[in-house]
């Protein structure tokens, strides 16, 4: 058995808009999400979250809350995704296009889904009415998951 891969993510979402970056190299190239990447050894997983955020998008979001975990799994693939889901509000700096990722605001109404990640039109509703949440998906391949769950947390 092999250890989850521990991964962060991180969406800021301001009123009624929402920062994404074009992913431009790398595992997800071509597809809008939130920031994020590997936790590395010897940090948490929020100091990881906040590292890459600003490695990718240049801004800090002191104030970012850790509002789920998606685990995904793979068909062939042993080890587990463990995707650690932050949110923001408020952030310090201007977004700006890195090497890894060019950031523009999207409409809370006009989220491009159809170039994302599939699973993210089931679970962005969640991110966004901030619900606590947890969940899971198999994907077979890039495009496509077989099976999934996915739970809204009690905040009592
Ligand atoms: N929205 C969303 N969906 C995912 N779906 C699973 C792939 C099927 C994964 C995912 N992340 C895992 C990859 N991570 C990259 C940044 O460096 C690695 C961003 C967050 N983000």
């Amino acid at each position: 058995s092999v250890p989850n891969k521990l991964l962060t993510l991180v969406l800021i979402h301001q009123n009624t808009r929402l920062l994404l970056g074009m992913k431009k190299r790398g595992f997800g190239v071509g597809r809008w999400n939130g920031f994020g990447g590997k936790v590395q050894p010897g940090e948490t997983i929020l100091e990881g979250a906040e590292r890459e955020l600003l490695e990718e998008s240049c801004v800090r979001a002191p104030d970012m809350k850790h509002i789920g975990r998606i685990d995904f799994e793979f068909v062939g693939e042993p080890q587990i995704m463990e995707v650690h889901v932050f949110k923001a509000t408020e952030f310090e700096g201007e977004p700006a296009e890195t090497e890894e990722m060019r950031p523009q605001w999207f409409d809370v109404d006009s989220i491009p889904f159809n170039t994302m990640w599939p699973d993210d039109v089931l679970w962005f509703p969640l991110m966004l009415k901030g619900s606590k949440f947890k969940g899971y998906f198999k994907f077979e391949g890039m495009d496509k998951y077989l099976e999934y769950n996915l739970e809204e947390l009690d905040q009592s």
